[in-house]
């Protein structure tokens, strides 16, 4: 797809393109990506809102599927020059098994690969997470990390297992051979907690507060400091990647991205004050209001609530060991590898990230959608 034909226009597939991220990687592909000559957006569970974006000049295709049916994705991937594989089951409350876990982000991912080689598809862009990396059990602190910084990455838990998985799997079929017999080219993308329009625990924690008469209560020290990521950001990342793989195959293909921008570290609490605050929410002590011990207690009581409740309800709280292992867990990057390699530069400041934040929890927060 070279220099042959500059305006030649492309295929671009995103999977999961319903989701959080998805639907930020959609937009701002119509948005940002002069080359597009038609958007397939491949979803378990397609949104409404992808009808406005059928009237544009660009051809957008939902295609509802799993990518979990190699067939599926196969018939999807047919004909696209660039895929961006974001479909994923982001579960570490329990609410699904360990099995689905996997068949979804390490089977899907899988079939993705396979489905790229079978049709000659050169360009895959993968969004993996910082969970591939840590916080691990130890609960060692990650902090200033960069690409390269030495961690005792271990997991335990399905979803960074799935992760991690699914992430070696991308790097290890940069340069197979697709259909053609020119090389694929993979690199994937490392999401820090990604904040912004659509962030579901947002909003919950905001619905909560509202419950608790405006308050939420201090759990975490606020000096346990956390990256997070402006969704924007994450998806210009995306589309920046996947725009400049071909150009530079050989620096990018088989790396991986950190994603980051001009967020501040802050705790998870305190991040999110930045945002509920000007809501009306109100965070209260300065100090955890709960001891440690008592926290460890209650996320052991919800695994056992969890398991003896399954044959009648499905009980999934926030609080369990491994969430407040993360949210208890210094993890926080800091690297310009992405600048380095393919130009990226935030595109959302953190005073437009902050805004267009909080204009949504405001707008949606306390409304059913
Ligand atoms: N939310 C976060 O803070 C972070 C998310 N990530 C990764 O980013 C990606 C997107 O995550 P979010 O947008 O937060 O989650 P999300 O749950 O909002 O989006 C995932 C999308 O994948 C779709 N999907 C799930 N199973 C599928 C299947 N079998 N076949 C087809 N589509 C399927 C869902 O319907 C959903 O639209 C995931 O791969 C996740 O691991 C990485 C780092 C942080
Ligand atoms: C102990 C509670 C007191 O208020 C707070 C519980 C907060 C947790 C639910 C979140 C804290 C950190 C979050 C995770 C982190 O942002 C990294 C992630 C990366 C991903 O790829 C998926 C989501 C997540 C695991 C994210 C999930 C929610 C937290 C554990």
């Amino acid at each position: 797809m070279a220099d042959s034909a500059q305006a030649q226009k492309l295929v671009y597939l995103v999977t999961g393109g319903c989701g959080f991220l998805g639907e930020h990687v959609v937009r701002m592909l119509l948005q940002r990506e002069p080359r597009l000559g038609e958007l397939r957006v491949f979803d378990l569970h397609l949104g409404p809102w992808l009808e406005e974006l059928k009237t544009g000049p660009v051809r957008v295709t939902a295609i509802q599927g799993d990518v979990t049916q190699a067939h599926e994705v196969a018939a999807a991937v047919a004909g696209a020059h660039v895929v961006i594989h974001t479909a994923g089951l982001v579960d570490v409350f329990g609410r699904a098994s360990p099995k689905t876990i996997h068949e979804v982000n390490v089977q899907g991912t899988r079939n993705v690969i396979e489905a790229c080689v079978q049709n000659g598809t050169r360009f895959l862009v993968y969004t993996s997470s910082m969970e591939v990396v840590g916080p691990n059990t130890k609960g060692h602190p990650f902090y200033r990390g960069n690409e390269d910084t030495p961690y005792e990455a271990v997991h335990r838990h399905p979803y960074p297992c799935s992760k991690a998985l699914a992430e070696w799997l991308v790097l290890e079929a940069n340069g197979r051979k697709v259909c053609g017999g020119l090389p694929l080219v993979t690199c994937a993308l490392r999401p820090t907690g990604i904040y912004g329009e659509g962030h579901q625990i947002m909003r919950d924690f905001y619905r909560q507060g509202l419950r608790l008469g405006g308050r939420l209560f201090r759990a975490i020290p606020a000096s346990v400091e956390h990256g997070r990521v402006y969704v924007g950001n994450v998806a210009w990342m995306h589309v920046l990647a996947a725009r400049e793989l071909e150009q530079r195959a050989a620096l990018m293909g088989g790396q991986v991205y950190f994603c980051y921008d001009g967020s501040p570290y802050k705790s998870y609490e305190d991040f999110n004050m930045e945002f509920l605050g000007p809501c009306g929410l109100r965070l209260v002590g300065a100090r955890p209001l709960v001891p440690y011990w008592l926290l460890v207690f209650l996320a052991a009581l919800n695994v056992l609530l969890q398991w003896l409740l399954r044959p009648l309800l499905l009980y999934a709280p926030l609080l369990n060991p491994y969430t407040l292992a993360v949210a208890n867990t210094t993890f926080t990057v800091s690297t310009d590898k992405a600048q380095r390699h393919f130009g990226y530069e935030p595109l959302f400041s953190w005073e437009d990230s902050r805004t267009r934040t909080i204009l949504w929890v405001q707008a949606t927060g306390g409304s059913a959608q």
